[in-house]
């Protein structure tokens, strides 16, 4: 049975879709079969998987609010073993148009059972927002990774992020758990992001992945190659440590 594994933080730009992109990607890499749903309306996961937005026939935005069945709108990516659902710019009216929409909270939980088996990881990038569309991921989702970047304020608005988690689990979703905090973007030549990891490592103590992923700039390259690092650059160390970071998923169950 798939596992579905939700990347949020409602913090913009500390990492969810390099981290959903390149872990799928390197999941896939270890044998696992991948789905990588992107639901985020600005399309950063789509197109960092090289995925023409102009020819798509259709996107997450029918699965979540025209009822349109998931299997219609799944696409195979270059990368062996790893499939994507895309999203475009439509989705950006999905977040209003959610709100009048009957079971507005479990559509994608619904949508998903009918794939859920055909894959060992269905991996969900969520949009910098605690709206609709991160609550249906949260609430398909079994396990939660919350990227955190290295910088000053990292601990900032995951009060928030953890109270919208305990209201998915107590009203929508009681399975729902943390599967880790993922440090990001650490400038190992500063003290502040030691500094970071110590305060983070403080707060959710053995939650947090002992993998922790570097600045990198073949990481930040790779997306405007259509690639996951791992077939941009394998040999560079954004590569290797989302390598490692795929091991430890799969070793937590
Ligand atoms: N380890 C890294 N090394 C270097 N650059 C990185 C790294 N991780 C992410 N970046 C870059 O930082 C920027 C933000 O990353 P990303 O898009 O993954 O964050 P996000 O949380 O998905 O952002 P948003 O909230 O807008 O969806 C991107 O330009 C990305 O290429
Ligand atoms: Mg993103």
């Amino acid at each position: 049975m798939g596992r579905i594994i939700a990347i949020a933080n409602q913090k913009g730009g500390v990492g969810k879709t390099t981290t959903s992109v390149n872990l799928s990607a390197c999941l896939a890499y270890l044998g696992k079969k991948v789905l990588l749903i992107d639901t985020d309306p600005q399309g950063n996961t789509t197109s960092g998987l090289g995925v023409n937005k102009g020819e798509l026939h259709g996107c997450i935005y029918d699965v979540l609010i025209d009822d349109e069945k998931v299997e219609n709108v799944i696409q195979q990516t270059n990368v062996e073993n790893l499939a994507i659902i895309p999203a475009t710019i439509s989705l950006a009216g999905a977040e209003i148009e959610l709100v009048s929409t009957i079971s507005r909270e479990v559509r994608l939980k619904h949508a998903l059972q009918d794939v859920k088996e055909d894959y060992d990881y269905i991996i969900i990038d969520c949009p910098p927002s605690l709206g609709l569309l991160t609550i249906n991921a949260l609430t398909a989702s079994d396990a939660l990774i919350i990227p955190v970047q290295c910088e000053y304020y990292a601990l900032e608005g995951l009060s928030q992020l953890l109270s919208t988690v305990r209201l998915v689990q107590k009203h929508l979703n009681q399975q729902l758990y943390i599967d880790g905090v993922l440090l990001t973007m650490l400038d190992a030549r500063t003290n502040l992001g030691l500094q970071v990891i110590d305060e983070v490592k403080k707060y959710f103590q053995e939650k947090v992945y002992k993998t922790i992923i570097p600045r990198n700039v073949r990481l930040s390259e790779a997306p405007s190659h259509g690639q996951p690092i791992i077939t941009y650059d394998a040999k560079s160390r954004g590569a290797e440590v989302y390598l490692e970071m795929a091991r430890e998923v799969i070793k937590n169950g």
